[in-house]
């Protein structure tokens, strides 16, 4: 089933073209990282997502429906999650529960899954970061959404956190859940996302899966090599030879490999795909500190 389907979205905010000509589908149980620069439009297109704006032109549904008009299916942490100072923390998640119409059953229930319960009678003011985050997304969580939209769940969080969270997105996502998640984290959503869009100042400068983007992107794909060798007598590797790697289009890849299984008898070689943080750059033309294969060989 189809989460997010919009086609052709733009919207000026403050006079200026905020976002344009936004084309993207989504489908249940897939992560979608929405990436891009400070300022590029991720928030903005959240809460259009959540039916927060309304688009100056173009069409955009969220589970079939006009956005907002599903509330309870649609969870959502905002960027800067704000609380009541001087509520306590399980009183809170009751009180949005309450709001809901949501039972204690689940509100106890993602307590104990969110590692809350030690903390549930303390108050917000004194909480930890990482206890106010798991809050915000316990919170998103209460109705059991369909979709969820996460803008940088992970921010301040440590590293240990950071895991948790993502590791809850991907049991969410196996449980059929789509998840809209913003981040700067690249190498945390890389291992989880479906699909990944990158804004450049409100324009989509690529969408589509992490395959897709690698070959469109056409970087280098790398092999490093294990030391001792004479790889470059070898006229199939030396022309892609630099230092220890072999620095080579994708293209290659078949024969590349076969050499050297075959002809090196060498199995332990590690084969890097460019990763989420080179397509990031490559996409929004920061080629500075890009090495491209034209540089590389
Ligand atoms: N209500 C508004 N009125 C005018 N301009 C706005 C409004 N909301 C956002 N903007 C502007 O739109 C642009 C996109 O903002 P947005 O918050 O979507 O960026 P972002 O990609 O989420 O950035 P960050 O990574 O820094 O959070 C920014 O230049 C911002 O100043």
């Amino acid at each position: 089933m189809q989460t997010i389907n919009a086609s052709g979205l733009s919207l000026c905010l403050g006079g200026q073209p905020r976002l344009q000509q936004l084309s993207l589908q989504l489908h249940s149980g897939e992560l979608l990282a929405l990436l891009g620069h400070n300022g590029a439009g991720k928030s903005t297109l959240i809460k259009l997502l959540l039916g927060l704006y309304q688009p100056d032109s173009g069409s955009l549904t969220v589970l079939g429906d006009k956005p907002g008009r599903q509330p309870l299916q649609v969870g959502y942490l905002p960027e800067n999650v704000s609380f009541y100072p001087q509520m306590q923390l399980g009183e809170l998640l009751q009180y949005f529960a309450d709001l809901k119409g949501i039972n204690r059953r689940r509100v106890k229930q993602l307590l104990v899954d969110f590692g809350l319960e030690h903390c549930a009678r303390q108050a917000l003011s004194v909480c930890s970061k990482g206890e106010r985050q798991r809050l915000g997304l316990a919170q998103a969580l209460l109705s059991q959404p369909a979709l969820l939209l996460l803008d940088e769940p992970t921010v301040g969080l440590d590293p240990l956190a950071s895991a948790f969270m993502y590791q809850t997105l991907q049991t969410l996502r196996s449980q059929g859940c789509s998840i809209v998640v913003c981040t700067h984290e690249l190498a945390l959503v890389e291992p989880v996302l479906d699909q990944l869009l990158i804004l450049d100042h409100g324009r989509v400068a690529a969408c589509g899966t992490l395959p897709a983007l690698q070959q469109q992107a056409q970087l280098p794909w790398r092999i490093q090599l294990p030391a001792g060798r004479a790889w470059h007598t070898d006229p199939l590797l030396a022309p892609w030879l630099c230092e220890q790697q072999l620095l080579f289009p994708v293209s290659l890849l078949p024969q590349i490999s076969q050499r050297l299984t075959q002809h090196w008898h060498c199995i332990d070689y590690r084969l890097q795909s460019p990763d989420l943080g080179q397509l990031f750059r490559h996409f929004l033309a920061d080629t500075t500190s890009e090495l491209t294969l034209a540089e590389a060989v």
